[in-house]
């Protein structure tokens, strides 16, 4: 919540539209994004949006606003939307004011700081070429991770977005030093609380804060608690001087409040019905995750793709944030190949021999050029059949279905449904796996020896050499 900054002043609404309030005040009108309280007991937070006229501000409501009526008073506190910050928070699940949502005690916080901060400047900033591995065998081959950098997960519904960020917490948190950071944006509910429950099951709930603005939230809270999660991992970045793992599901629920917002506004809307401030909302939550000479922020994001357009402006203009994008496939999801990553869509900056050498790029290469070939010859097969191709394509076909089947991995966020213990391969595994597969050693093994295995050396321990 606000602190009062003792220069605050009241108006009173004069009209209420859902969760847009228009407020009347004496000169000098609220600033854009300052924090203004009405409502019983004020427990009604507003957010300036614009200035109607020389005294009238119009505001989105963060909370419900059903109690509201014209003529209420209005408090303005003087500063935008504060959001306790320090080590209390570790092990707490919050909402987007900083209040507690785990039935836990209220949060005893050092300090309060804006949700709105300014970027890091540029002479702040820390960049690397460090490679953060994740122990997923399709994600550390084709989109290697970047410590510090941005990465993104995209897919339609139901492709796996939600278990595949569930894995890397699992994974990652564990073996992380650093703290990690959940925040849901217009996310079912149910998926809070088993965030909550795998946290506290893998023990890493006291080196983490979850904070959610879920699809029950009016689009006022899912528009701003990127921006209050984002305050939480700045505090440990550069007072605590930890690194931070910024984990976001779901980014476009970000860029959908805010089209939510804009149309309440009353502003004209761009391209395919989104708000015509949509890069510059995105850049203002994007461009404070970076890491600075203190503290990294390595962040992981969910990226729903409306009707698996990527070709949509919201992917759009959040791939050109990313240093990895890992691309999800419905078709592949429903060939049960998870995780479903599609090898030809998928990338990464990292993957440049500079980075992670030439052994891995080469290995990736040939990994893509493989499976690309494949699909190139699937047409013919389904026409003609197998035996029209030559040795060479069918060598290559082989060779392309193991690969496909071995970068299949079971999970451990999947255990309960799959009944498959979950598996972390190390990047060395993964590529010796890739390597021996496009030599052509596992040509006389059954393709399915190869599916939810982890490194390639169980097919042994499966004793599924033969035919
Ligand atoms: N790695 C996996 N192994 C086995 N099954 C999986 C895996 N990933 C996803 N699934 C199956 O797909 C279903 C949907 O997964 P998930 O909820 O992660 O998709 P999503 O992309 O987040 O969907 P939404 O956009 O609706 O949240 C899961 O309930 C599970 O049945």
């Amino acid at each position: 919540m606000a602190s009062d900054t003792g220069n605050s002043q009241s108006g009173n609404i004069v009209a209420v539209r859902g969760n847009v309030i228009d407020v009347r005040f004496p000169p000098p009108l609220p600033p854009r994004r300052d924090e203004l309280r009405t409502g019983v007991d004020e427990r009604v937070v507003l957010e300036v949006q614009s200035h109607l006229d020389t005294g009238t501000v119009r505001c989105i409501a963060l909370n419900s606003t059903r109690r509201l009526g014209r003529g209420m008073p209005v408090r303005h506190t003087g500063a935008t939307l504060m959001m306790p910050v320090g080590e209390a928070l570790l092990g707490r699940m919050l909402d987007v004011f900083g209040a507690p949502v785990d039935g836990g005690a209220a949060i005893e916080a050092s300090e309060h700081w804006p949700i709105h901060r300014p970027l890091l400047p540029l002479a702040d900033r820390a960049t690397g070429n460090e490679v953060f591995e994740t122990g997923i065998k399709a994600i550390d081959l084709l989109a290697p991770l970047e410590r510090g950098g941005k990465s993104g997960m995209f897919g339609g519904a139901g492709v796996g977005k939600t278990v595949l960020i569930n894995e890397l917490i699992n994974n990652m948190a564990e073996q992380y030093k650093g703290i990690s950071l959940f925040c849901g944006i217009g996310e079912r509910m149910r998926e809070a609380e088993e965030m909550y429950r795998a946290m506290q099951d893998s023990g890493v709930l006291e080196k983490a804060v979850l904070i959610y603005g879920q699809m029950n939230e009016p689009p006022g809270a899912r528009f701003r608690v990127g921006h209050a999660a984002l305050t939480i991992a700045e505090y440990f970045r550069d007072v605590v001087k930890r690194d931070v793992l910024l984990l976001i599901d779901n980014v476009f629920r970000f860029v959908q409040s805010g089209t939510e917002v804009s149309g309440l506004m009353g502003r004209i809307p761009s391209r395919v019905g989104y708000q015509p401030t949509l890069a510059t909302e995105l850049a203002a939550l994007e461009e404070r995750i970076c890491s600075s000479r203190s503290g990294s922020i390595t962040s992981v994001q969910a990226v729903y793709v409306p009707a698996d357009d990527l070709t949509d402006p919201s992917a759009t203009h959040i791939f050109a944030h990313l240093s990895a994008s890992i691309v999800l496939s419905r078709k592949r999801a429903s060939q049960g190949l998870y995780p479903a990553v599609d090898p030809l869509q998928t990338d990464s900056k990292m993957l440049t021999p500079t980075v992670v050498g030439q052994r891995h790029y080469r290995a990736a290469q040939a990994v893509r050029s493989t499976l690309a070939e494949y699909e190139d010859l699937k047409d013919i097969i389904s026409m003609l059949g197998m035996e029209e191709l030559s040795r060479e394509d069918r060598a290559t076909v082989s060779k392309a279905r193991r690969l496909e089947r071995f970068l299949t991995q079971p999970f451990f966020a999947t255990e309960q449904f799959t009944g498959k213990p979950g598996r972390l391969v190390a990047l060395e595994q993964t590529l010796e796996g890739c390597e021996r597969i496009l030599d052509g050693e596992f040509a006389g093994v059954n393709e399915k020896a190869l599916y939810m295995i982890g490194p390639i050396d169980e097919i042994e321990v499966k004793g599924e050499r033969n035919e």
